[in-house]
């Protein structure tokens, strides 16, 4: 592949940025051209989520291009999960060891500093110019603006411009493009708990509040003003479901009765509930994410549901791992492409279906006494043997150096020996004896 000097991505979203940080650090001329307006004059970013988890995946990307310091004052940790129970009743279950935490931040707060980062690196950011169409054999991406229609040619594409990514769209109709989506019965409606009267936190400021309630549940993230951006996931059709609240009655009854403790705490139940969208929640997967020069990556090449906190943390890692194969391979792209895909795609296949599952986990698992007992087991053993045993949660959100594919095939192993511990009878009065030595050894096997 000839040498490349000029990159266009499509999308300034969180990863097209931080994308164009790594790349214009390393002396690319790099052109963003997002669709949406510029988030920091318009005062507010549309769509999606409010705030985020981020966690150490996010994190490394961030600290390799030099913006831990902001980021970290942005940040609230959540050392834990908070679950309330229907009569107001708190456990606690902590992510990980004893300063391990998953940390809330602002999309918009953490976009924007992304977007000005690379504005510093010399990225151009033309806003409101939106991808229609692509030319894969000539490099050349077409874009409208103000009614408009203008054409840029690069060295390469890279399309960073998120789950309905256009980019993509285009690509399906060449040939050999393998596609797949699938929504879940589930979409989200976010609400709100205001900061008490005096500013400080209703509830709990360093955990991420769990309601759950079997097949659906309510969560809240908290932000720096002292508020929480709740969530809840919950089914479209059935009883109970969005389509079953009907009107104010409806809706006040079944959050006095489901979730009492919050309920009281969100003085704007019903005006959240009526304005604020209810969106839907889809695993999308893609391959190949290159064509000629034309490369996915982030939301656009794998879109995963957020039960795990990992979607913008993978697209993150993919910066990473993108960054880290342009030094191995010394920018030599036509080595570089085929290898990110190769080694990226079995990590992007394991967090989508590991985030299905933690959906299960949250809403379900969280609430039984069985699987509380399973996690504290876990966590024993790793605090004894913290080389030999380490908890697939904790593989996923805090080892960046294991990957996705290594941590769910580890976690496998570790299930099935742990299924065997939990048929123990009378395990709940025995598990301290339990020989944990053995159960190592067992996983090393
Ligand atoms: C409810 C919810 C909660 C979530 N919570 C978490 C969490 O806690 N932790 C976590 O890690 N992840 C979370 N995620 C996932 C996370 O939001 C995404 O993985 C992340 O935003 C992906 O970043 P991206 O840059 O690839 O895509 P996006 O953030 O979607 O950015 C794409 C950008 O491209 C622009 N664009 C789109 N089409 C075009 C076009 N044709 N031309 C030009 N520009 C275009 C868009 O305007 C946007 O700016 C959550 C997702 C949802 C839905
Ligand atoms: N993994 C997941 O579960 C994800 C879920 N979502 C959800 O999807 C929706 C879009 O989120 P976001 O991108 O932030 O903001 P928007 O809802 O503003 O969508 C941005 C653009 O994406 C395109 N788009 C949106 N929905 C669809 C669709 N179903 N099929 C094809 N194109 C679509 C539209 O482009 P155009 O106008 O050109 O048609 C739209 O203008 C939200 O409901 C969000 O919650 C988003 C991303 C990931
Ligand atoms: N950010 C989220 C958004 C939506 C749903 C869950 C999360 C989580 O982060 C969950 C967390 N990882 C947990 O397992 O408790």
């Amino acid at each position: 592949m000839k040498s490349v000097k000029n990159i266009t991505i499509a999308g300034a979203g969180l990863v097209g940025s931080l994308m164009s940080i790594y790349l214009a650090k390393r002396g690319y001329k790099v052109t963003i051209f997002e669709g949406r307006k510029d988030i920091r004059a318009a005062g507010k970013a549309e769509g999606r989520s409010i705030n985020l988890a981020l966690s150490n995946r996010g994190w490394l990307p961030l600290k390799e291009v030099g913006l831990e310091s902001t980021v970290e004052k942005m940040v609230i940790p959540m050392r834990g999960r908070m679950m309330h129970d229907e009569e107001g009743f708190l456990t606690f279950q902590p992510y990980g060891r004893e300063g391990q935490a998953i940390n809330s931040i602002s999309r918009g707060g953490l976009n924007e500093v992304l977007m000005n980062a690379a504005e510093k690196e010399g990225v151009e950011i033309k806003f409101e110019c939106k991808c229609v169409g692509i030319n894969f054999d000539e490099s050349i991406l077409h874009y409208e603006n103000a009614g408009t229609r203008y054409s840029q040619k690069s060295d390469l594409i890279i399309g960073a411009d998120g789950a309905f990514s256009v980019i993509r769209r285009l690509m399906q109709r060449t040939d050999r493009f393998n596609y797949s989506q699938h929504y879940i019965e589930h979409g989200y409606k976010e609400l709100s708990i205001p900061p008490s009267a005096n500013g400080g936190f209703e509830i709990e400021k360093n955990a991420l509040h769990i309601w759950p309630r079997g097949n659906f549940m309510l969560i809240a993230l908290p932000n720096q003003d002292g508020s929480f951006t709740c969530t809840l996931f919950f089914p479209f059709e059935g009883s109970p479901s969005f389509e079953s609240l009907k009107n104010d009655d409806q809706i006040r009854n079944f959050f006095q009765k489901t979730f009492p403790d919050a309920y009281n705490l969100m003085p704007s139940l019903l005006k959240d509930f009526h304005n604020n969208p209810t969106s839907s929640l889809i695993t999308i997967k893609s391959y190949p994410w290159v064509k000629n020069r034309t490369l996915l990556i982030g939301d656009a090449s794998h879109a995963i549901v957020p039960f795990y906190g990992q979607g913008m943390n993978s697209g993150f890692e993919d910066c990473r791992v993108l960054n880290d194969l342009l030094n191995d391979y010394e920018d030599d792209w036509s080595k570089v492409l085929p290898k990110f895909q190769e080694q990226r795609k079995p990590d992007a296949d394991a967090i989508s279906d590991l985030a299905l599952k933690n959906f299960i986990e949250m809403r379900d698992l969280v609430g039984d006494e069985d699987f509380l007992l399973r996690k504290k087991i876990e966590a024993k053993i790793y605090e004894q043997f913290p080389q030999k045993w380490v908890p697939l949660y904790s593989m996923v959100t805090f080892k960046e150096d294991i990957r996705y594919s290594e941590a769910m095939k580890t976690g496998e192993k570790q299930k099935a020996i742990m299924d065997k511990v939990m048929a123990q009878t009378d395990i709940h009065k025995n598990w301290e004896k339990l020989d944990l030595k053995k159960l190592v050894d067992q996983l090393q096997s």
